[in-house]
């Protein structure tokens, strides 16, 4: 039976003062000598090992007043009885060891009281909570902290020790070094109750926290003597599972955005998920999408009251034309504002034009949206099913790159040109050898044989490609045989069509956009000839040691009109809105299921006198497999790339002299020195391609 305190003691202990049997000097005389008393007692007369004695007795300050409080000793007496009282005193009356030990492990009084009252008061009688608190602070647990464990999973300390060895053999046989192993148990304790079933629960969340631990390094990161500084870690992670997010699903998304898990607040990422939950966004795609946007982290959120021009930066609106609306009268700011309103931004009280925001924030996600915007990020989602053309030139001119979704084609074509291009990938080298690219730019380009960005010492990018060119000149394409790959012919026959008629429609959005007619391209006869071509490539994840400091896409921009990107999920697109800063500030381009992320190319941007921007872009090796499949929209060579006359003014003339599509193409692709000057530009498409020439070229007086 446990012994209930004595109510002074407990009385005492609500006030936080002891009561004053002795003096100041004598109270912290006795604590010294009651310390050594107690542990000596627990070890000697109670068969607990010295060490744990030692932890409990040195870390429970509170039990040990408690107990000095209770022995009577004279306000004078002398070390020697004072040792002798205490000793006495315990002969008498033994104290609750389990007190003792939750103070020690952590835990506050009132969850210790609750924890032990269903047990004796002897640590001794409690053999498997003795054996399993060896056996973790053998493994390296830091005493003070295993109450983290035993508060959330009691069990832990009746487990069988081969059972938690086992389990935290596992952890180690991932890649976690041990440290991180007691930080990934001290945040998440159920990792240690149960073995990972494959593709359960914590077989999910180890993949998550593999991904950014080992694959994005982030372990490497912090001392790897800290403990503390790992279960902080931890405990962020776990604010995203804790509010919704899907094990498995996050890893990638949390290794892109390590400064989250190092930097911030636990409690300010919990507020931020909570925002959108309260919003009414679905908990689980709260942290992916803040993970999409992570600027978002950094915005205060509560606070009601936001400037009217950074409102208007905020909703989109293009820097320039806030700086001059800024220097407007509030009448006309009013006015711009209604505008912007019945463009589709929601009638709102401005008072209540933050909440709008998030709201608006949120449409993007939620499948009913009509107009999405995503306001924080490098990335403008654009749906080509309605007229849409103000974002789309929003997002032209301020990053050159954004996605499209409801393009109407289905994840599941999508799934079937991966599974087809991984198996062209997988032929032997002689085989995809036989389809080596021809002089019309269709076929195969082996690892090493491009180098993107030609300025670059690394020679050879360490990646492998195919070209398929438009159906309608098919007799120019290579094709495996059909007995190796009996669905790839038509597989990628199909995907050209789908993609090539969602590239048309976004090119009339995007001559909409410029005050052009929608069919702009086609009466300039921009796609007489069919230049457009789908190019699967493939990044291989080993890597040699020659490789290092290599990109798998070196920097460069592409050359046509826009391309249409999908990846398999695998990081790596990076993006440099600033190419002429230094140091180049690269943002990464996050993969969003189902949806397009479409480039501006260096004809458009001529096009368009440089209002539209063709960004450099290049493709991180991660040492991770990755396959992404580009669809490059060039104009036909006879085409005339001139200045739009919406782009130019006696202020803003020309960058460009007019130039033939053909010619521009031949121009960089010669280069490139993968082709011979003599080659017709009838019959192959522009590509990815290497950095713009010096500006002492005729064809390229870029200012940006
Ligand atoms: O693989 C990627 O994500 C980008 C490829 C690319 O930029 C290109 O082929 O031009
Ligand atoms: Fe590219």
């Amino acid at each position: 039976m446990r012994l209930g305190l004595p109510w002074q003691v407990l009385f005492s202990r609500l006030l936080g003062t002891l009561p004053p049997k002795l003096s100041n000097r004598h109270h912290k005389l006795a604590l010294v000598e009651a310390q050594r008393v107690l542990t000596d007692y627990l070890h000697g007369t109670r068969a607990i090992p010295f060490s744990h004695a030692d932890h409990i007795v040195s870390n429970s300050p509170c039990a040990l007043s408690a107990f000095v409080a209770q022995v009577a000793v004279p306000p004078d007496a002398a070390v020697a009885d004072l040792r002798r009282a205490l000793t006495r005193f315990l002969y008498y009356q033994p104290v609750d060891e389990f007190e003792f030990f939750f103070e020690s492990i952590g835990l506050p009084l009132s969850s210790c009281a609750a924890a032990a009252s269903s047990r004796g008061i002897f640590l001794s009688d409690d053999a498997p909570l003795l054996a399993a608190v060896s056996t973790l602070i053998h493994y390296g647990f830091p005493w003070t902290k295993l109450g983290l464990l035993y508060r959330e999973e009691s069990s832990i300390f009746s487990s069988v020790p081969s059972c938690l060895v086992t389990r935290l053999r596992a952890l180690e046989a991932l890649g976690f070094h041990r440290i991180c192993v007691i930080g990934i148990c001290l945040a998440f304790p159920t990792v240690l109750t149960v073995d990972a079933e494959p593709d359960g629960e914590i077989d999910r969340l180890f993949l998550d926290l593999r991904t950014v631990f080992v694959d994005f390094s982030l372990a490497e990161r912090v001392p790897d003597d800290n403990v503390d500084a790992f279960v902080q870690i931890c405990r962020r992670i776990r604010v995203f599972y804790d509010l919704g997010s899907s094990r498995g699903a996050m890893g990638e998304l949390m290794g892109m955005n390590l400064r989250i898990f190092l930097e911030l607040d636990e409690k300010a990422i919990a507020e931020k998920l909570k925002f959108f939950i309260e919003l009414g966004m679905e908990e689980e795609k709260v942290g992916p999408f803040i993970l999409g946007c992570p600027d978002i982290l950094d915005f205060d959120l509560e606070n009601p009251i936001i400037a009217m021009p950074e409102y208007l930066k905020r909703v989109g609106l293009d820097k320039k034309k806030v700086i001059l609306l800024s220097k407007s009268t509030s009448d006309q700011l009013q006015e711009y504002f209604d505008c912007l309103l019945q463009m589709g931004i929601h009638a709102m009280n401005l008072s209540a034009s933050l909440r709008l925001l998030h709201l608006a924030l949120f449409k993007i996600f939620s499948p009913q949206c009509c107009r999405c915007r995503l306001l924080y990020s490098t990335q403008t989602i654009i749906l080509v099913s309605s007229s849409h053309e103000a974002s789309s030139s929003e997002a032209c001119i301020e990053y050159g790159f954004f996605y499209v979704i409801n393009h109407g084609i289905g994840e599941g074509i999508f799934h079937k040109v991966f599974e087809e291009s991984k198996k062209f990938f997988s032929l032997p080298l002689e085989e995809k050898m036989k389809l080596k690219r021809n002089d019309a730019h269709r076929g195969y380009t082996p690892l090493y044989a491009e180098t993107l960005d030609t300025s670059t010492e690394f020679k050879g990018d360490p990646k492998e490609s195919i070209y398929i060119g438009s159906n309608s000149q098919d007799d120019l394409n290579q094709w495996p045989p059909e007995e190796s790959l009996p669905l790839w012919r038509a597989t990628m026959q199909s995907y050209h069509q789908d993609v090539l008629s969602v590239a048309k429609r976004l090119a009339s959005l995007i001559a909409l956009s410029l005050n052009l007619d929608d069919n702009f391209f086609e009466r300039i006869g921009a796609w007489d000839v069919p230049t457009a071509s789908v190019r699967l490539l493939h990044y291989p994840g080993e890597l040699s040691a020659s490789d290092n400091g290599k990109y798998g896409a070196s920097a460069h921009s592409d050359y046509g009109i826009i391309t249409l990107l999908v990846t398999d999920g695998v990081p790596g697109l990076q993006i440099c809105r600033e190419k002429d800063n230094y140091p180049q500030l690269w943002e990464n381009v996050h993969h969003i299921d189902g949806a397009f992320i479409v480039n501006v190319g260096d004809l458009l941007e001529r096009w368009t006198n440089c209002l539209f921007r063709s960004t450099l872009h290049r493709v991180l090796a991660i040492g991770k497999d990755r396959y992404s499949v580009a669809f490059f929209l060039d104009p036909n060579p006879d085409c005339l790339v001139e200045c739009l006359e919406s782009c130019c003014s006696d202020s803003q003339p020309p960058r460009f002299p007019p130039i033939r599509s053909g010619d521009y193409l031949k121009e960089r692709l010669g280069k490139l020195g993968i082709f011979p000057s003599s080659i017709s530009l009838r019959c192959f498409t522009s590509s990815a391609h290497p950095p713009p020439p010096p500006t002492s070229s005729p064809l390229c007086i870029r200012k940006r």
